[in-house]
């Protein structure tokens, strides 16, 4: 009898498959990076087919080191950076371009025309996002103005849109022969190109950006009883296996995270952070730069939404200072050097690397370090950089308590980042409040696997799963009210001076 739930995490950095067991705990995983693409300044790109070879790869071998087969799991979930476009040819398989990345800024000039003329407002009340470059409809839009034929080949059905879901769940259906095409309310919300009331794609914003209904996916609800298909025999999983949930990466931590009560939050911290408040079934409109965005949609149900507080550099940060300044080998050595040193001496490092995302939305922001004096060395620069993750949730914490009225006791914490026991420390320092994280810090993958569980009747209902939450580490503040207003004080002139930097006409 199958035993397990399977989930494919498709990360901005890295792809991971997980095996999960029926009290959530990982049975086996094995994840693989992808190469980032850096053409020019500011955009950044995926190879849609690297990412689809590192998928049937962690999958294969997950399985092989748990010496498990498709009979084994019950279900597979699936889950993904959010925004990054991929479009492709559904007679040949491959990608008319590759994925833009949802930090790439090639399309601000798209979002800012949308501002101008006044559809920004008609995007933020139906689709619940300001008008960005983070979002993927610009970046379709520049697809099919830049890429030869592929207007002509969308309007006539030979293009599919899709987010990496949309794109691995078409492979692994069948691919060229049938594969399905569909994505989940998580991430049709990310588009611009949805109304977050009707959970359909609306023909007036589809018209803002010129793109062809026919080229999108169906939107399917996110734990979905009816499945949107099954795996292969001749894929990486040699069997059939349903696949039957399928959530954007953040939401699908806030589901791990259980955060299924309105009120409830979590903040992921990993190549950007993102917190995210359940506000039940109210679409909630922030007046302090927090976008709206769907929670989840289980089965036939209304839909749940969220706040949402993202932050688009902060684990990428800490990739910069390994793999563009070499002044560390591994993320994790950021701990100890950052640690070298009391403090900063004064330093403040705003990582605007693709503007500021929440609360700013300032497009025209670019990186900047401040306070530089001859004393400062690399430790010091570490030490910013993570301070500099905490103070940008500090940030949107600040703006969703405002907002929602909701007052946080405690911040429920995973990703990449809270392995750094560090930064996790001045995180709590920095908010005056304790920082919890679970056991299960892969909340992300546990997220898409209970979506697919759930919906198989592997777990009974959302009740069944509470049990599976345990802290394994609470961080408490030690810093006085006054440090903290002072080096908040420091960080708000910091961003100031990231301001107004790039021309956008
Ligand atoms: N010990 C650490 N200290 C600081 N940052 C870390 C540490 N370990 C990982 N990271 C950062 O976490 C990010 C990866 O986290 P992950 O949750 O896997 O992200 P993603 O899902 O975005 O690929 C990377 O950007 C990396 O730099
Ligand atoms: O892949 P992650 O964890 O960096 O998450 C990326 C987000 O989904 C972008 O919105």
């Amino acid at each position: 009898m199958a035993e397990f739930v399977g989930a494919i995490d498709q990360g901005t950095t890295s792809t991971r498959f997980m095996i999960f067991d029926h009290g959530g705990a990982v049975v086996a995983t094995h994840q693989l990076e992808h190469e980032q693409i850096l053409p020019r300044a500011g955009w950044i790109e995926h190879d849609p087919l690297e990412i689809w070879r590192r998928t049937e790869n962690v999958i294969e071998v997950a399985l092989d080191k748990a010496r498990l087969t498709a009979d084994d799991l019950v279900a597979v979930g699936i889950t993904n950076q959010r925004e990054t476009t991929v479009v492709w040819d559904p007679v040949t398989g491959r990608p008319f371009h590759n994925a833009i990345v949802w930090q790439d800024t090639r399309t601000d000039r798209i979002a800012a025309a949308l501002e101008r003329d006044g559809r920004g407002d008609v995007i933020r009340e139906r689709a619940g996002l300001p008008p960005a470059a983070y979002f993927s409809g610009g970046k379709l839009q520049w697809l099919l103005e830049h890429v030869d034929g592929l207007r002509e080949a969308a309007e006539a059905g030979r293009a599919l849109f899709g987010t990496t879901d949309t794109w691995l769940l078409w492979n692994l259906t069948g691919g060229r022969s049938g594969g399905v095409h569909v994505t989940d309310p998580t991430n049709a919300s990310r588009t611009m190109l949805m109304d977050l009331r009707t959970l359909d794609w609306d023909d007036e914003l589809l018209g803002f950006f010129g793109v062809p209904r026919r080229m999108l996916p169906r939107i399917r609800p996110s734990s979905d009883p009816e499945h949107y298909g099954a795996t292969l025999a001749a894929g990486p999983f040699r069997g059939a296996v349903p696949l039957a949930g399928d959530l954007g990466d953040q939401q699908a931590a806030s589901v791990g995270q259980l955060c299924f009560e309105a009120g409830q939050a979590k903040n992921t911290y990993g190549t950007g952070n993102f917190l995210l408040l359940n506000t039940g079934h109210e679409i909630v409109h922030s007046t302090r730069g927090l976008i709206t965005t769907v929670a989840y949609q289980f089965g036939g149900s209304a839909p749940t939404y969220a706040l949402e507080g993202s932050i688009a550099v902060t684990g990428s940060a800490i990739q910069w200072l390994r793999d563009q300044l070499g002044i560390i080998g591994d993320a994790a050595e950021s701990e100890a050097l950052a640690r070298s040193v009391p403090d900063t001496g004064g330093m403040y490092f705003v990582p605007a690397f693709s503007g500021l995302f929440a609360p700013h939305w300032r497009q025209d922001a670019r990186g900047a370090i401040v306070g530089l004096s001859r004393f400062h060395t690399r430790a010091h620069l570490a030490r910013a950089a993570l301070e500099s993750i905490c103070y940008q949730s500090k940030d949107v914490v600040a703006a969703m308590q405002q907002d929602s009225g909701v007052s946080l006791q405690v911040l429920r914490v995973d990703g990449g980042v809270t392995a750094n026991d560090f930064a996790m420390q001045v995180q709590a320092d920095i908010l005056g409040i304790p920082v919890s994280r679970p056991v299960v810090s892969e909340t992300t993958a546990l997220g898409a696997a209970y979506a697919a569980g759930l919906a198989t009747g592997f777990w009974s209902g959302v009740d069944e799963l509470s049990s599976n939450w345990a802290e394994s580490k609470q961080w408490t503040p030690s810093w006085t009210a006054d440090q903290r207003a002072d080096g908040h004080r420091q960080w708000l002139k910091a961003v100031e001076r990231t301001l107004d930097w790039v021309e956008i006409s």
